[in-house]
């Protein structure tokens, strides 16, 4: 159902439910008032707090044995009766539920009428159902909730995590979820109802949240101020972190606060109102922020371009980044304005892996910006690309390109080049095998010659990410543990700044080469760094971060590092695991597990 206040960011659209806390409502005029009232959704009871003693009255008369007597009925597997059922169609797992308990029989009882609570919103087909916040003795109650994953398919179990959590204790919730999780066995549909407190903890605290897989973000009608009329509003830190958690798209829940007192003015609707409003004004998402929405958290396996031979659909999405061929053009064109020739020569510009061309087509910009004359080559490895070439020869740049279909590691060129362009780094840099490409190729360039890129340094940094770790996990193989992954990182808490780990230069002239100029073999290549991260944070270590920086040309800096990327850049990250990490980028970085 539509908020009466129109979306104006192109930011998703959020959901804002309703919770009336464990009062005995009635669910029909609930879900009315709720609709009314312009909520997308409610989250009620599935039974009547009371609905126990309401059972147990009829099972016995004896008022000495009724709790002995009814457990062991209810324990044979009773049915509701329909009159205990809040929820004939969704829910909350009653709170009074403590399968924590000292008490044993405690633990038995709860633990079968929460099955059965959650087996009933399973089969009217609910998919998700909240359950309480665990105490710190929490085994039973993660094993219960295990068990439950494998006997109600489809459900989803947000956890709820409340009030101490965002406190300064904020450590010991987080190691609880942690802990339940891990018992939990880190199942997919276990995730987090998060309730946000008045006191937020640090960022660097908060962030780690959202590493975690946030399904519902509560907000309690008491967290709201009052502005000076008297409407709810939220302090500028809760408006901060609330905008943040909005990128990760969970439903957000009002919760009524137990007295049932509201803001004096705007009623029940003015909250989910404002949270409307945060989610209205969020920045505008560039055109590339849209495109990559439908990336973020995606596995892709790393691209091979010179072993596989690249689809044109790989090739329209490394060309949508419009950011990153500007930058190659204005690196082309500063290398173009420092390159002095005789008045009757022309530039020789190599574009190696010019892929459907448009390096080329910057490079004849570039050259037309610095009123140079220039001789373009495109060279091409890929078949189905060079036909592209072959197009845009004939109807676009005619005489002042030569498309070449060769490796260029094994072209003989009919001259030298003054200018070397290549597009061919990994989101870890090295890891597309630029250099080994570079290395054969820099044999046809001018003594004085420059290479664009001049030089790519690696970094890596610990991450922390339940969800991909899951994607990972759910393949149920070590291969896909050691496989580095290219992710757009959204879900992902960075546990420690990235460091530098290596660097590659181009051309490379101590390489040792034969009387053709090629390398004899491919020993300069290796590399070896080891790195201390310092991490203050408590958290889990699912894999390593690879991104780079690339010196296009003297200051002319290509990046996907968190604190130098080049604005609006598409590139992803790299990630890698091992049985247990990650690697992220749509093009340009990794994940790594460990
Ligand atoms: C990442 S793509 C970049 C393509 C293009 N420059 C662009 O920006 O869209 C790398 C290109 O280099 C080509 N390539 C890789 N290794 C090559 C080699 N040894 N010789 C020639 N082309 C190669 C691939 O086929 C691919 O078209």
């Amino acid at each position: 159902m539509e908020t009466s206040n129109p979306n104006t960011s192109n930011f998703p659209r959020i959901m804002v439910g309703l919770s009336r806390g464990q009062e005995e409502p009635d669910a029909s005029l609930v879900a009315a008032e709720a609709r009314e009232l312009g909520y997308d959704f409610m989250i009620l009871p599935i039974t009547f707090p009371s609905y126990r003693r309401f059972l147990f009255e009829q099972l016995v008369d004896s008022v000495d044995i009724k709790e002995t007597k009814f457990m062991e009925e209810w324990r044979k597997g009773q049915p509701f009766c329909r009159e205990d059922l809040v929820v004939k169609n969704a829910g909350q797992v009653s709170n009074w539920i403590n399968l924590d308990s000292p008490d044993h029989n405690i633990r038995i009882n709860s633990e079968v009428i929460m099955r059965q609570q959650i087996t009933w919103i399973g089969h009217v087909g609910i998919t998700a159902v909240l359950i309480p916040p665990p105490s710190d003795f929490l085994m039973n109650y993660a094993r219960c909730v295990n068990n439950i994953f494998g006997t109600v398919p489809y459900i989803n179990i947000p956890l709820v995590l409340e009030d101490e959590i965002l406190e300064s204790n904020e450590t010991v919730t987080w190691e609880r979820w942690n802990k339940f999780r891990t018992l939990c066995e880190n199942h997919v549909r276990l995730s987090i109802a998060l309730e946000v407190t008045q006191n937020l903890p640090e960022d660097n605290i908060l962030d780690r949240w959202f590493a975690e897989p946030i399904r519902a973000v509560i907000l309690p009608t008491n967290l709201f101020l009052s502005n000076a009329k008297g409407w709810p509003v939220l302090s500028k830190r809760h408006q901060a972190f609330i905008r943040k958690l909005i990128k990760y798209k969970p439903n957000f829940v009002i919760e009524c606060a137990a007295d049932g007192s509201n803001h004096a003015s705007g009623g029940l609707s003015a909250y989910q109102e404002y949270v409307h409003y945060l989610n209205r004004t969020m920045p505008e998402l560039t055109p590339v922020e849209q495109f990559a929405l439908g990336y973020n958290d995606f596995l892709q396996s790393p691209l091979q371009p010179l072993m596989d031979n690249l689809e044109s659909s790989t090739y329209e999405v490394f060309e949508k980044d419009s950011t990153k061929y500007t930058l190659y053009e204005k690196a082309i064109h500063h290398a173009l304005l420092d390159r002095t020739t005789g008045s009757e020569e022309m530039i020789v510009i190599m574009v190696v892996g010019a892929g459907r061309g448009p390096l080329v087509t910057r490079s004849l910009i570039a050259a037309e910006k610095a009123q140079k004359r220039v001789k373009v080559y495109a060279i091409e490895k890929n078949p189905n690309a060079f036909v592209i070439l072959q197009n845009k020869k004939a109807e676009v740049w005619g005489n002042k390109v030569t498309i070449v279909f060769s490796d260029m590691r094994f072209w003989k060129a009919p001259e030298k080049a003054d200018i070397l362009v290549s597009e061919l780094l990994g989101s870890f840099g090295d890891n597309e095998l630029s250099p080994e490409c570079l290395d054969g190729a820099q044999k046809f360039l001018k003594s004085d010659g420059i290479s664009i890129p001049t030089s790519y340094t690696a970094f890596i940094s610990p991450i922390s990410s339940s969800k991909l770790h899951n994607e990972v996990a759910a393949y149920k193989d070590l291969a896909h543990f050691e496989t580095p992954y290219v992710v757009m990182f959204q879900a992902a808490s960075e546990l420690a700044k990235p460091c530098q780990i290596w660097t590659f230069e181009h051309p490379n002239r101590n390489m040792a080469a034969d009387e053709d100029g090629n390398p004899i073999n491919n020993y300069h290549n290796t590399r070896y760094s080891k790195v201390t991260f310092n991490i203050r944070e408590s958290g889990i270590l699912h894999g390593i971060a690879g991104y780079f920086e690339s010196i296009l040309y003297k200051d002319i800096m290509l990046s996907i590092h968190p604190d130098t990327h080049s604005i609006d850049m598409l590139s992803p990250e790299t990630i890698s695991f091992s049985p247990s990490a990650i690697h992220n980028s749509l093009g340009r970085s990794s994940w790594i597990g460990l």
